[in-house]
Order: C-alpha cells, then sequence, then structure tokens
C-alpha cells in the first residue's frame, strides 16, 4: 500500500488546511494511506513569543524550518503552509507546487466595523501591513500588538474594539461568525498569497509530485505567482506594508500592488494587468511601477512599534 504523509504545524488552523487539502485526494485515492503528522516548530514552542516576534521579521524561518527539514530527513512526504508565510525563495531541495483553489483573500475586522468604531479604538493587530493600512484608513486608531494563534486573537475582543484577521483562517476554523466588516480589497489588498495553501515537497520526490499533480489550480496559481514575484523584486519579508491581490477575468491578469508607510502617512499604489501565461512577469512589472514612485524610501521608513 502507498503511503503519503503530510506534515503541518499543531495549530487548528494548520490541522484545518490539512483536511481542506486530504479530502479531495482521499476521495480520489481510496488505496492511498494519507498520514498526518504534526511537526513543532520552534516559535510555537516558545510560549513567551519572543523568538516569534524575531521570526516575524526575520521571514519566517522560525515557523517553517522544521517543516522544511522534516521534509528533507524524509519523515513527512509533503507540509501543507499557509502560503502568506512562506518566504519567497525554496529552500534547496524543495519546492512547491501549483497552490490549491484558495479561499476568501481579504482580511476582516472581528468585533466592530472600521465606520463604527469610535475615534482611538484599540484594534488588534500584529502584521505591519494591517497596522499601516488601518492607520492610513483611520489615523486615530490604536493598533495594539496581539499574539498567537486565529482562536486566541479573537478572545483578545474581550479587551479591545476590534482585531483584524484574515477571512480565509476564520472561515477554515468556522469563525466566520465573528466577522463585523470584510475590509475592502481595493484599499486593503491582503498579504501576498493570503487565503492560499502553500503545498510543499522534495524537489526529487517523483512519487509524490505525481500523487499531487492534481491538486493545483491554475487561476489561484497564477494569481499567487504574480503576488509573490512582487513581494519577491520588492524584496519585502512579512515585516513590510506590502499589500498584493491578483484576480483572473478571462485568462487576464490583474494584479494590485500597495506599499504604505509604517505609519500610515503615504500610500503608493499600482496596477497592470497581463497574460496569466507570465505572472511572475506581471508581478515584477508592478513592482516597477511602484518603485518608480519612490517605494525605497517608503520600504526605508522607520518600523512602527504597536503597544
Ligand atoms: N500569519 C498568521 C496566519 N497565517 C495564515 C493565516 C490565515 C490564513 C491565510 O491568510 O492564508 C494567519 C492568520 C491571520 O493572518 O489572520
Amino acid at each position: 500500500m502507498v503511503e503519503l504523509v503530510v506534515g503541518s504545524r499543531a495549530s487548528q488552523l494548520a490541522r484545518a488546511q490539512v483536511k481542506e487539502f486530504l479530502a479531495p485526494l482521499r476521495a480520489r485515492f481510496p488505496d492511498v494511506a494519507f498520514r498526518h503528522r504534526v511537526i513543532l516548530e520552534d516559535g510555537d514552542l516558545d510560549r513567551k513569543s519572543d523568538l516569534r516576534e524575531v521570526s516575524e521579521r526575520g521571514g519566517g524561518a522560525a515557523f517553517a524550518g522544521r517543516q522544511a527539514a522534516a521534509l528533507l530527513d524524509r519523515e513527512v512526504d509533503v507540509v501543507v503552509h499557509s502560503l502568506k508565510d512562506l518566504p519567497t525563495a525554496d529552500p534547496d531541495g524543495l519546492l512547491l507546487l501549483p497552490a490549491p483553489p484558495r479561499a476568501d483573500v481579504r482580511d476582516a475586522l472581528c468585533g466592530a466595523a472600521l465606520a463604527d468604531l469610535p475615534t482611538g479604538a484599540r484594534v488588534g493587530t500584529s502584521a505591519a501591513r494591517r497596522i499601516a493600512q488601518l492607520l492610513y484608513a483611520r489615523p486615530d486608531l490604536a493598533p495594539e500588538r496581539i499574539r498567537g494563534n486565529v482562536p486566541t486573537r479573537l478572545t483578545r475582543l474581550r479587551t479591545l474594539d476590534a482585531v483584524v484577521l484574515a477571512a480565509a483562517g476564520l472561515h477554515r476554523l468556522g469563525r466566520a461568525g465573528e466577522v463585523a466588516e470584510y475590509l475592502p480589497l481595493d484599499r486593503f489588498p491582503p498579504s501576498p498569497g493570503q487565503g492560499a495553501l502553500g503545498i510543499q515537497v522534495r524537489a526529487d520526490d517523483a512519487g509524490a509530485r505525481e500523487l499531487l499533480a492534481g491538486t493545483g489550480d491554475p487561476v489561484t496559481d497564477a494569481e499567487v505567482r504574480a503576488e509573490r514575484a512582487m513581494l519577491a523584486e520588492l524584496h519585502g519579508g512579512c515585516s513590510v506594508p506590502i499589500g498584493a491581490h491578483a484576480t483572473t477575468a478571462d485568462g487576464i491578469l490583474t494584479l494590485h500592488g500597495q506599499l504604505t508607510t509604517p505609519r500610515g502617512t503615504r500610500q503608493i499604489e499600482a496596477r497592470l494587468s497581463g497574460t496569466s501565461a507570465e505572472p511572475e512577469k506581471l508581478g515584477r512589472a508592478v513592482a516597477a511601477l511602484l518603485l518608480d514612485q519612490d517605494a525605497e524610501t517608503l520600504l526605508r521608513a522607520p518600523q512602527f512599534q504597536p503597544r
């Protein structure tokens, strides 16, 4: 009997993503034994969260490094990540399969809608992009750093006026009912790759690649490749306030890129369409339009430290 061991982090969201990825595969390959193995990351073990903070600034190694090692050591055959948490460059010997169909790409405000938040309202989020976008829209707001997994962040609504979370995570955890407002994509483009799974395998594992060949969605894949190519071109890690959202209509890919200073004082945007056959080219072209608007200066702006 063929066996495929699927790795992921331990969170409820990671488990839900594995289920979502495996459901069609289990139906299609009843003779394959799909097993799930949890791989704890350094960031998961660290309860005081100092490491978590470092890793969020440094591009995610502390959240994906153990998964990569487990793949290379053949403890698992495939890892299911949140694509947006992965650096744009693949580790040596590993590659991403074409992305499966993605979930809702939007950010969601829980607790209250933006227009209903009182002056000076405290809004929880740790993402630099979300803080910058919120302050650009509402300079009066008081962003507060929140950490932990999605359910933990939602508990902060007891003391905060609102929290921002990815709609995809809320939906996957059955918490869509907590959403007060889906933030509009034209003003709040998400993190590159948001809502998509990152399916990582060993580059030389022909068996796994063959078994998983049908799991990608060409539309999602072209969109996230354009978004991530833009991010790579701007040398942005997850600590930089960069939003990117690609959509597809009639085989034409349109990419909206946005860059905001950390305190939300300035914002630049670019939008271009191109063939979905060359998503990276589109991503680089949108990055070039942002760089023409002095993106470099915005990228060098000092970090904002929320409370
Ligand atoms: N960085 C944490 C993270 N990574 C992926 C998701 C949700 C799923 C997704 O955006 O694809 C989240 C939580 C959030 O941003 O609210």
